[in-house]
């Protein structure tokens, strides 16, 4: 087969999962609003290694790793969409932080500090650098410290908390890592 004969297989698969995709967030909508009802979390880890095993155990070993990747970041990619429907939660998680660090959001600034820890070994922290690419957030200095099996990260990026993707993104880390904190602005 050509480059160009793969490349029209491959546009056909996009076209295919378009929908798929598309449907699989208008479900993780659903998934929100129940949440917001409900008040559950939108990070169940359970419920993302049930489907990991599930899914991944018959594929084959050569593309098994890269299917898990797609399941991990589909599903970051979900919940990020379920926090920009969930203000609220936005909310409460960005004033909660700024009350702890006596900041008020009023307060002029293009960038802002923030620390928080993950565990070392599932390494969540790689996907929150992914999650601020995902959001066009750029991260402006990171320091990272391996101590007792927690990697203990402070970053600072760029921009304003009153941007929405920003907010989407503050609200992931700090709901999703440990010890979520706003140092400076
Ligand atoms: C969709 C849900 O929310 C999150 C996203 C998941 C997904 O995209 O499959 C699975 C579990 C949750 O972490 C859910 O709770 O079912």
């Amino acid at each position: 087969m050509t480059l160009d004969e793969i490349r029209v297989q491959i546009d056909a698969v996009d076209t295919q999962m378009k929908p798929l995709f598309l449907k699989r967030m208008e479900c993780a909508g659903c998934v929100a609003e129940t949440k917001r009802e409900t008040g559950g979390d939108v990070f169940v880890l359970e419920r993302e290694l049930a489907i990991i095993e599930k899914r991944a155990g018959d594929v084959a070993p050569e593309v098994r790793d890269e299917y898990v990747m797609f399941l991990r970041h589909l599903m970051s990619v979900s919940r990020r969409y379920q926090y920009g429907i969930l203000t609220e939660k936005q909310d409460r998680v960005l004033a909660e932080a700024l009350e702890a660090a006596g900041l008020s959001a009023e307060k002029e600034h293009s960038q802002i500090e923030i620390a928080f820890a993950c565990d070392a070994e599932a390494s969540d922290f790689n996907l929150f650098v992914n999650m601020a690419k995902l959001n066009q957030i750029s991260i402006i200095s990171l320091n990272l410290e391996t101590e007792e099996g927690r990697q203990k990260i402070r970053m600072i990026l760029k921009g304003n908390l009153k941007d929405q993707k920003m907010r989407q993104l503050l609200c992931q880390i700090g709901k999703e890592a440990e010890g979520f904190q706003i140092v400076g602005m």
